[in-house]
């Protein structure tokens, strides 16, 4: 229903991201075409299968060739050297922008890369599934979700604002934030809460003897959650803690503290401490769901309406 914002696109790496985009495109007719690559011939196979794309190349550098928007859907430790790899065929006046959970690591990676006249707008749509692979994405994953643009110093306000009218098209609602700030937000409110995730389901596998039987039985609520989330790309996440390191470690740090106190009301028997902590932690979902970031928790970040 938008209209095209830009007559050639190409997604390189064709994962959740790439494919969510590529079908909320289509759905409104922001690209004239999309061009798209992934590195392994499977997926290359699997997209021409699906349709996923209009045309999907044999190499990164033909699928880039005289696209006005190129973006990079990889893991976050690939961004580097795909970006070096196209840099020497991008078109005059193109824009590049990604997908990557991470903003600083990014920009270190790809910024020295991005040759004269090509525009760099970094991006980071919040909505995603622990499913990945070219057969995962759907047209409705961004919809009523933030999309986060992050402009690096001296971008051209242009490219800025038809990167941000694509998101749009996409139906996400977009804001800018400092790459810095972008980094510790998202580790308190994504990265930090995977790992512990992953944390949770890793202590319960430990416990062979129970997770054999009855956690599968009995994983209504509360656990089939972490499951879900502890079933994310483990190479992404890996790229994502490698590449955030000091602010996870950071809320990693705080998180552990209130445990320990958590931990010690517990031992202690103190219950007011134990109330008023989750009395507090209680109006937090509240206020998410007033905000409109409602969710049926075990589909939790799953294309949600307003
Ligand atoms: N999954 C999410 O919830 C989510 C949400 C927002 C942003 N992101 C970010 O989006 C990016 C893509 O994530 P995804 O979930 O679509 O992953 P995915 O695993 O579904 O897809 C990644 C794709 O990149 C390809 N790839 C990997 N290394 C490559 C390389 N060197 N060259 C070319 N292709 C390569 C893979 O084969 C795969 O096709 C990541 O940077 C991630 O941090 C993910
Ligand atoms: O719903 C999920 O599966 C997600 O974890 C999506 C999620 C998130 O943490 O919200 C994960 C990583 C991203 O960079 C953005 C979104």
């Amino acid at each position: 229903m938008s209209g095209q914002v830009y007559g050639r696109v190409a997604l390189i790496g064709l994962g959740l991201i790439a494919s969510s985009m590529f079908w909320a495109m289509k759905r409104a007719g922001l690209a004239g075409e999309v061009t798209g690559y992934a590195r392994s011939a499977e997926t290359r196979g699997t997209a021409r299968r699906i349709g996923l794309c209009d045309r999907v190349c044999d190499s990164a550098q033909e699928a880039v060739q005289g696209a006005d928007l190129v973006v990079l859907c990889v893991p976050v430790g690939a961004m580097g050297p795909v970006m070096e790899d196209i840099a020497p065929v991008l078109k005059p006046g193109a824009t590049v922008s990604d997908v990557g959970s991470v903003k600083r690591h990014v920009i270190d990676a790809v910024q020295p890369h991005i040759p004269e006249g090509v525009h760099f707008v970094p991006a980071h749509p919040l909505a995603g599934t622990e499913h990945s692979g070219p057969e995962s994405g759907f047209a409705e994953l961004f919809d009523n979700r933030w999309s986060l643009l992050v402009p690096v110093e001296g971008t051209d306000p242009e490219a800025t604002a038809r990167l941000r009218a694509l998101w749009e098209g996409m139906g996400a609602h977009v804001d800018e934030m400092d790459a810095d700030h972008h980094d510790l937000v998202l580790a308190v409110t994504s990265h930090t809460p995977h790992l512990i995730a992953y944390t949770m389901v890793g202590v319960a596998d430990d416990l062979r003897r129970v997770t054999d039987s009855e956690v599968i039985k009995y994983s209504a609520a509360g656990f089939r959650d972490f499951t879900r989330i502890a079933a994310s790309d483990p190479t992404m996440w890996r790229d994502v803690f490698l590449t955030n390191k000091d602010a996870t470690l950071e809320i990693l740090g705080r998180f552990t503290e209130e445990l320990f106190a958590l931990q010690r009301a517990i031992r202690t028997g103190d219950g007011e401490h134990l109330h008023d902590y989750f009395t507090r932690t209680r109006a937090i979902r509240r206020g998410i769901i007033e905000a409109g970031q409602d969710t049926d928790a075990p589909d939790f970040g799953r294309g949600q309406k307003k």
